[in-house]
């Protein structure tokens, strides 16, 4: 499985360290699109890399991080085929893959700390999503697009 990240200013140094934490404790390959230091940037243009790298299966999902995680996941939901949640507990994280089939997860680092962070994406990470009903909700989703 490859991770797709990506981040504002606001976002770099969680980006960091879950790019770390998803190499190192995950054994999961990543691709890191950016940012990398604190001069100020626009989220959209990461939230673009990373959804596009996922849409074309380069990876198989993206987590992004701004200071909220609010723009980056409004940013991302444009893009066709992308479903975002921006999440900050475990129970949100395991119910978005679960019932939402998500694609995308958004932090802020201004919301969470690492420890918290880490066990939120390792969540999202590590749960598959339900099928069944849910199947029908998300393709009444897809169809919103066209
Ligand atoms: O959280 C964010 C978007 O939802 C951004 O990281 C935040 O708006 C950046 O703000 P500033 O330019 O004041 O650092």
């Amino acid at each position: 499985m490859k991770i797709a990240l990506a981040s504002d200013h606001g976002g770099y140094r969680l980006k960091s360290e879950l790019n770390e934490f998803i190499k190192n404790e995950l054994k999961l390959e990543t691709k890191d699109f950016g940012t990398h230091g604190p001069e100020s940037v626009d989220y959209p243009e990461y939230a673009k890399v990373a959804a596009d790298a996922v849409i074309n299966k380069e990876c198989d999902f993206a987590i992004l991080v701004c200071g909220t995680g609010i723009g980056i996941s409004i940013a991302a939901n444009k893009i066709k085929g992308i479903r975002a949640a921006n999440c900050h507990d475990c129970f949100s994280a395991e119910a978005t893959r679960l019932h939402n089939d998500a694609n995308v997860l958004a932090l802020g680092e201004r919301v969470v700390g690492g420890g918290l962070a880490k066990k939120i994406v390792q969540t999202f990470l590590t749960t598959n999503f339900e099928g069944g009903r849910h199947l029908r909700r998300v393709e009444k989703i897809t169809k919103l697009e066209s």
